[in-house]
């Protein structure tokens, strides 16, 4: 059976490599859909969606309206620091499908009941565009 659930965030980023536009800082209202695969409890739950979000948001409250900046991209590090404004400092370019990685390695680090077989999450970083992976946690 499976679960789904939402969650949407507020980020800016660029892509210093980009030959086109994403080489500039410009931001994005991302949104992603977690999803969850698993046998359902007694009560015929796979995960209480109050859990998902307990685990889910404080990962996702990180981000919102925080500059996602690759380790390499000094001169962007140096000028947030200097603005004094939310970073998170990452060691890979900031795509869709980073970020879907990202998001699916924190996800899978936190404490998921054993009931729960794979993990999917789905960045939208445009309203048509998304990369997805699947995990197995087993
Ligand atoms: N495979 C990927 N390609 C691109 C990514 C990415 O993460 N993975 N990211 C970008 C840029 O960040 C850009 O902001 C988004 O690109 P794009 O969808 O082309 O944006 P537009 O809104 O201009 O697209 P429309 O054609 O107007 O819908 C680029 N590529």
């Amino acid at each position: 059976m499976k679960i789904a659930k939402e969650y949407r965030w507020e980020m800016g980023h660029r892509l210093p490599f980009h030959e086109g536009k994403c080489k500039n800082l410009h931001g994005h209202s991302y949104k992603c859909m977690v999803e969850i695969n698993g046998e359902p409890d007694k009560n015929g739950m796979v995960l209480d969606y109050y859990d998902m979000k307990k685990i889910i948001k404080p990962i996702i409250e990180e981000l919102d309206h925080s500059f996602m900046v690759w380790s390499g991209d000094k001169e962007v590090i140096e000028f947030l620091d200097k603005i004094n404004s939310k970073k998170v400092i990452v060691d890979f370019q900031s795509t869709a499908e980073n970020i879907c990685l990202y998001l699916l390695e924190r996800i899978k680090k936190t404490d998921l009941p054993k009931n729960i077989n794979t993990l999917k999450v789905k960045v939208f970083e445009t309203e048509n565009t998304y990369a997805e992976e699947e995990i197995s946690l087993k």
